[in-house]
């Protein structure tokens, strides 16, 4: 069965046309997530919707508690987790109210907490392939299904922010091949890896960021501008989305739900037990196996 989880990100503090909400407090081994955790049912499906900065908008792109995000999604049970994200774009064919169906991403963060293991515990999860296929395939029907103009497959730059890039930085991304950029979607895709979360994201474009010699520099009192639309359109989507996961395969095909299987290489006997306690929900399913 889906249980889904929806991270949203600025502009998206709530989601609207669930049914039987409440917001929940969840604590983790990590710390608070970003906000309580609003649960409810869409139809039949269980959802999960967490604003990734909180009500108000109070934590930065760095303040995030990515790990604590991902673990409470988990914790609750969340199987699969779509991320919603406004970001700035690179190419002239993806104007601002276009989505972005990312299929990869360049981490280009350096100031967070990037995984769950470490010393005494030491994991090394598969990430060629960052995002889930099936979630992708639902979340393009989704968007074709409601005409809002989207693009399957795109590379998402990670930065670190707070502040925008420079020109150089910008000219520097578009020549990489990157194609929308924003500050949020790293370390949370590694971690939802680690934790065999199903992971996809839309990132809605808001801007050109600085490249651009046809448009002004980014900012955020424009950026509001267009997040509004977007955001409702996001809450289209979401209920587009939700009917396309029903039946839920038994075993993902891209993995995603077994990463753990082939990544912990730290011998049983010299885990350092303190963070195996920590690690209960995102790596229970191969704790309880062995
Ligand atoms: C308000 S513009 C910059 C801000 O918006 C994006 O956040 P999110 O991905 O959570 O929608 C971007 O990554 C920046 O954090
Ligand atoms: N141009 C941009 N750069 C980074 N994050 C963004 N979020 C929205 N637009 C952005």
């Amino acid at each position: 069965m889906t249980k889904l989880g929806i991270i949203g990100g600025s502009g998206l503090y709530e989601i609207s046309g669930l049914t039987e909400t409440r917001w929940e407090a969840v604590t983790t081994p990590w710390g608070a997530p970003s906000d309580d955790l609003m649960c409810g049912r869409l139809g039949d499906t269980e959802l999960v919707f967490l604003p990734r900065h909180g009500r108000g908008h109070r934590e930065s792109p760095t303040s995030i508690n990515y790990r604590a995000n991902i673990d409470a999604l988990k914790r609750v049970g969340c199987t699969d987790v779509i991320s919603l994200s406004a970001c700035g774009s690179f190419r002239d064919e993806l104007p601002p109210g276009t989505f972005v169906i990312v299929d990869q991403f360049i981490d280009r963060t350096f100031a967070r907490e990037k995984s769950f293991f470490g010393k005494g515990f030491v994991a090394h999860v598969a990430f060629g392939d960052p995002v889930c296929r099936r979630l992708g395939d639902a979340l393009e029907g989704a968007a074709t299904e409601i005409g809002v103009p989207a693009k399957r497959g795109g590379t998402y730059l990670v930065m670190e922010g707070p502040q925008f890039s420079t020109k150089a930085e910008s000219h520097l991304y578009r020549g990489w091949g990157c194609d929308v950029i924003g500050m949020t979607n790293m370390p949370e895709a590694k971690l939802a890896r680690e934790a065999e979360l199903c992971y996809a994201s839309v990132a809605m474009v808001t801007d050109f960021d600085c490249w651009h010699p046809g448009h002004d520099h980014v900012d955020v009192a424009a950026i509001i501008q267009v997040l509004h639309d977007n955001a409702q359109k996001a809450k289209d989507l979401v209920r587009a989305l939700v009917p396309r996961l029903d039946d839920r395969p038994a075993v993902c095909s891209s993995g995603c739900d077994r990463a753990l299987d082939t990544a912990i290489i730290t011998a049983p006997e010299a885990r350092d037990p303190n963070l195996a306690a920590k690690l209960d929900a995102v790596a229970g399913r191969v704790l309880a196996a062995k």
